[in-house]
């Protein structure tokens, strides 16, 4: 269990439209009340409450199609939920309406999202997909971009192929340009969609010891995943989400190898037989 706090900060914005309520060491960096999604008429999920601890990593697991990935998409506000609050490092989100400037801004600061599918820019190498996210981002200038994108490149072990575009990239490698490109830009939450399904076996490796360091670092993680060995080893909760909700949570020991609820059971079997 990690129990460095990240700091709990404010975001770097003009916080005057927000609430900011400064957030103890030990609260919850994130916390989610009553959130619920529905697409189309269709209920995802409902009455979602979770808190994640500051340098902490939740694990979100679960059956296809439980609402993982949407539950991330409504933290960062890729998703507008339907009912519900979302608050992060003190700043609260709620779910009617869109964001408003200086909200969308304190967000976008403080959670990094890393996707199941890299989403690196093909026509730009590795060094470049990193340094533009941070121009962009944050109006870092150039050469200072540049040398933060190679720092980050050198942690995550791919500082020699800084001038590589993604196609020449293994999946593994493609997936760690876009874990430094995250980080590139200083968010106090990491949010990863199954950053390794798309891999084989053996680059999803690579992929998971980074996020290990990440862990041991004290990083604010919350992590949709099909590896259950890792989230057992880094993470301090595990959540199963299914049925429109979260039907179990707790400590990974608890929720990986002696769940309660029917569905959790049934789901852990199957992980187990695969
Ligand atoms: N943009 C969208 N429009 C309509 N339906 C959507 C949209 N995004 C997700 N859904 C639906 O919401 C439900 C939950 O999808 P989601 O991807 O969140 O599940 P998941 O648990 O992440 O699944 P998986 O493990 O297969 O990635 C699914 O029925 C999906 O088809």
């Amino acid at each position: 269990m990690t129990t460095t706090p990240t700091g709990g900060t404010a975001p770097p914005t003009d916080r005057t439209n927000t609430d900011h309520h400064p957030t103890p060491a030990d609260a919850a960096f994130v916390s989610l009340r009553g959130l619920a999604k529905s697409f189309h008429g269709q209920r995802v999920f409902e009455g979602i409450d979770l808190d994640v601890r500051a340098g902490t990593v939740t694990a979100v697991i679960g059956p296809s199609g439980g609402g993982k990935s949407t539950l991330l998409r409504c933290v960062n506000r890729l998703e507008t939920p339907d009912a519900g609050t979302v608050t992060v490092g003190g700043v609260r989100y709620p779910a009617d309406g869109p964001l408003d400037r200086a909200r969308r801004t304190a967000l976008n600061r403080t959670v990094g999202m890393v996707f199941q599918s890299f989403n690196l820019f093909p026509h730009l190498t590795a060094e470049r997909n990193i340094t533009l996210a941070q121009q962009r981002a944050l109006k870092r200038p150039r050469a200072e971009a540049v040398q933060r994108s190679r720092e980050l490149l050198d942690r995550v072990g791919l500082l020699e192929r800084a001038d590589a575009h993604p196609h020449t990239l293994s999946g593994g490698q493609q997936q760690r340009v876009a874990i430094a490109r995250a980080l590139a830009l200083d968010p106090e939450v990491l949010l990863f969609d199954e950053p390794t399904s798309a891999l084989d076996p053996e680059l999803a490796l690579d992929v998971l010891a980074v996020m290990r360091s990440l862990a041991a670092e004290g990083r604010t993680m919350i992590v949709v995943t099909h590896e259950t060995r890792f989230a057992e080893e880094v993470s301090e909760q595990v959540v199963v989400m299914a049925d429109g909700g979260i039907v179990e949570a707790g400590t990974p020991r608890a929720v990986l190898h002696d769940p309660a609820h029917p569905r959790a059971r049934r789901f852990l079997a199957s992980v187990r037989g695969r």
